[in-house]
């Protein structure tokens, strides 16, 4: 049997000092026609590129930070560009579903939720369907934390073919990537091999409030009839590697709030006489973790899986190095040399970190305030087999118990603010299968199969309700700075990432069972 070669030109992919050496400026892979018949969809890709960059700048102007109260009315003008994008590219069924006021803690107790934008591509009973989800909020950011421009302008770095914004990596690249991948399709003249369903939430930067209710109440409605659930929103291991994610460590987000005096005051009048409680605060945060990262909460240990043989044998063959994690962090600060230490407390052990404190005096300058209220916040990273609600009541009683003794006349009250679930599964399935022939049409690379040390809350919510499979398939690299400053997205990345997209729709489409 003949068989017809076309060739798809992929994207130069730049190796730092590697060993993998794939590089090539417009590489060339060859592949079978039969087996991948969109090498027109890539040409797109490549042609509609300085448009792409051009959509992501409009999306990542609007600052849409979840965590930041006075911005929601910006998060919700961010899901109305969203669904504006939609509506251009030919979406139907565009909806966006509101999730009723955000739970305490809260300032505001009217403070709306921002809406989850559900959307369809094409309804054939023929078709697979593909639930593609993803977050359209932010962290927050500003100049004044150290960014080299501004955070909530695309910054489009042509001599390191990067572009930089709050987003650009999280998660509002792989989210217009998605859109980006139908317009391709559809300006290419080909139908899209799979049935689409978008969910785009505004809170996943906060814990994702109020989205489990809603895939339980759409599970079948809207969603009805999916056969796998696809996330773009975490990053490759390393700089040169792609990656496909079958784990997640969870998140429970706690505040300690101290208060005392009735309202903030000088310390030269007040000092040595009252009890401060920042100076609480600093001994209830102390009293969690050590600095070699040892979590201090009686109990919690005990709830992790015990590691075995099988499990330990997963880390040989990963490739990342400590340098890989030096260049991420910017330092030689790992509290661990050897790779598959670090990878170990990354995926599988949990991490108590310290955030900040609300209320306590933070600008520059050596203002001599003695603050009345304080809110220390911090978060547990959790792994399986922790249980959540037994987590809470540990860590609330470990810091009562901190607290009192203390014999302050302050007042100590710990609470959750959110929590999302660890997520494992296993990566032989019919849509791993499917983003692997696709990461290698367009890398030349098998990919690695990583566990990832962050959270996405309803990841777990989406098997367990639409019974199908989810696939973590990563856009960008581990070096990227999500949550950080001067956060990017490689070029490359962006583009050889919607290829893959791309691909992957084929694959899972002509792929025997789910
Ligand atoms: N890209 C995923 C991500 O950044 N997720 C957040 C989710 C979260 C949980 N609690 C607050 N945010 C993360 O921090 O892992
Ligand atoms: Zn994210
Ligand atoms: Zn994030």
């Amino acid at each position: 049997m003949s068989v017809r070669l076309t060739l798809a030109t992929v994207s130069k992919v730049i190796r730092v000092g590697s060993s993998l050496n794939l590089v090539s400026q417009n590489r060339k892979i060859m592949s079978s026609a039969a087996e991948f018949p969109y090498g027109k969809v890539f040409a797109k890709i490549d042609e509609l590129k300085p448009q792409f960059i051009d959509t992501l700048g409009k999306a990542v102007k609007i600052p849409a930070v979840s965590g930041d109260e006075s911005l929601r009315p910006m998060v919700v003008r961010k899901a109305h560009f969203l669904v504006g994008e939609l509506q251009r590219i030919g979406f139907t069924d565009i909806q966006l579903k509101h999730l009723g006021t955000q739970p305490p803690p809260v300032e505001d107790e009217n403070l709306q939720l921002p809406p989850v934008v559900l959307s369809r591509y094409g309804n054939d009973p023929k078709k697979k369907t593909i639930v593609v989800y993803g977050h359209y909020d932010v962290q927050p950011a500003s100049f004044e934390d150290g960014w080299d421009t501004e955070p909530f302008e695309l910054y489009v770095d042509e001599e390191k073919q990067l572009m930089r914004a709050r987003g650009s990596t999280d998660d509002t690249g792989p989210v217009i990537g998605w859109f980006n991948v139908v317009q391709a399709y559809k300006e290419s003249g080909f139908e899209l091999p799979v049935n689409l369903i978008t969910c785009f939430e505004g809170m996943e930067e906060s814990g994702s409030i109020g989205l489990d209710g809603l895939i339980v109440e759409e599970a079948d409605k809207y969603f009805k009839g999916t056969d796998a659930v696809c996330i773009s929103d975490n990053y490759w291991l390393g700089t040169t590697k792609p990656v496909l994610t079958y784990g997640l460590r969870g998140c429970n987000y706690y505040q300690t709030t101290i208060e005392g005096p009735g309202a903030d005051l000088h310390s030269g009048i007040f000092g040595g006489i009252i009890a401060e409680p920042m100076v609480d605060l600093v001994q209830v945060l102390g009293s969690l973790v050590d600095s070699k990262g040892k979590i201090l909460i009686d109990g919690v240990d005990d709830m992790v899986a015990p590691l075995t043989e099988k499990e330990a044998k997963l880390y040989d063959g990963i490739d990342f190095t400590l340098d890989d994690l030096n260049a991420a962090s910017g330092s030689d600060t790992s509290l661990y040399k050897n790779p598959k230490d670090i990878l170990m407390h990354r995926w599988r052990y949990p991490s108590l970190s310290l955030h900040g404190v609300e209320g306590a005096f933070s600008s520059q300058g050596a203002k001599t305030v003695v603050p009345a209220k304080v809110h220390g916040k911090f978060s547990i990273r959790t792994v399986p087999d922790m249980d959540s609600e037994k987590l809470n009541k540990l860590v609330i009683a470990h810091c009562d118990k901190v607290f009192s003794k203390l014999e302050s006349p302050n007042t100590c009250k710990t609470e959750l603010i959110h929590d999302g679930d660890y997520w494992i599964s296993d990566p032989n399935n019919t849509s791993f299968t499917a983003a692997s022939k696709a990461t290698e049409l367009v890398y030349g690379v098998s990919p690695d199969l990583t566990r990832e040390g962050g959270s996405i809350p309803i990841t777990l919510t989406f098997e367990q309700q639409l019974k199908t499979s989810v696939l973590l398939l990563p856009m960008g690299r581990g070096d990227d700075g999500a949550h950080s400053v001067n956060e990017k997205l490689d070029i490359s990345n962006y583009v050889n990432g919607m290829k893959t997209m791309a691909a992957y729709l084929h694959y899972y489409a002509v792929a025997e069972g789910k």
